[in-house]
């Protein structure tokens, strides 16, 4: 069951996100990492996760740089699912350094 949150209830529950500035209820952040191959890295580690929960980010990367969108199209929002997403990106990227 995937219910539909507030933006700020969501990013109440994280440090770093951003709502989305397009108007799509989303939350965002952008990771920087030391190149390339750790931005890659930490692409490739998520990837597996997102396949696993069977949820996926939206993302764009150059070269060290990942800019992360997260939203539930099923449920046109931002739900706990994409806080558990953001958890584990922030969890993983602090351990990259
Ligand atoms: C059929 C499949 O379960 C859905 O398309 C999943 C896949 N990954 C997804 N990822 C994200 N971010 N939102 C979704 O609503 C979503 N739905």
């Amino acid at each position: 069951m995937t219910t539909k949150l507030e933006l700020d209830t969501a990013l109440g529950q994280l440090s770093g996100w951003t709502a989305a500035e397009d108007g799509k209820h989303a939350i965002c952040k952008t990771y920087k990492f030391e190149d390339f191959a750790t931005a890659f890295g930490f692409m490739s580690a998520i990837a597996t996760q997102a396949e696993k929960a069977d949820h996926h980010p939206e993302w764009f990367n150059v070269y060290n740089k990942v800019e992360v969108t997260l939203t539930t199209h099923d449920a046109g929002g931002v739900t706990e699912k994409d806080i558990s997403l953001a958890q584990k990106m922030d969890a993983l990227s602090a351990k990259l350094g």
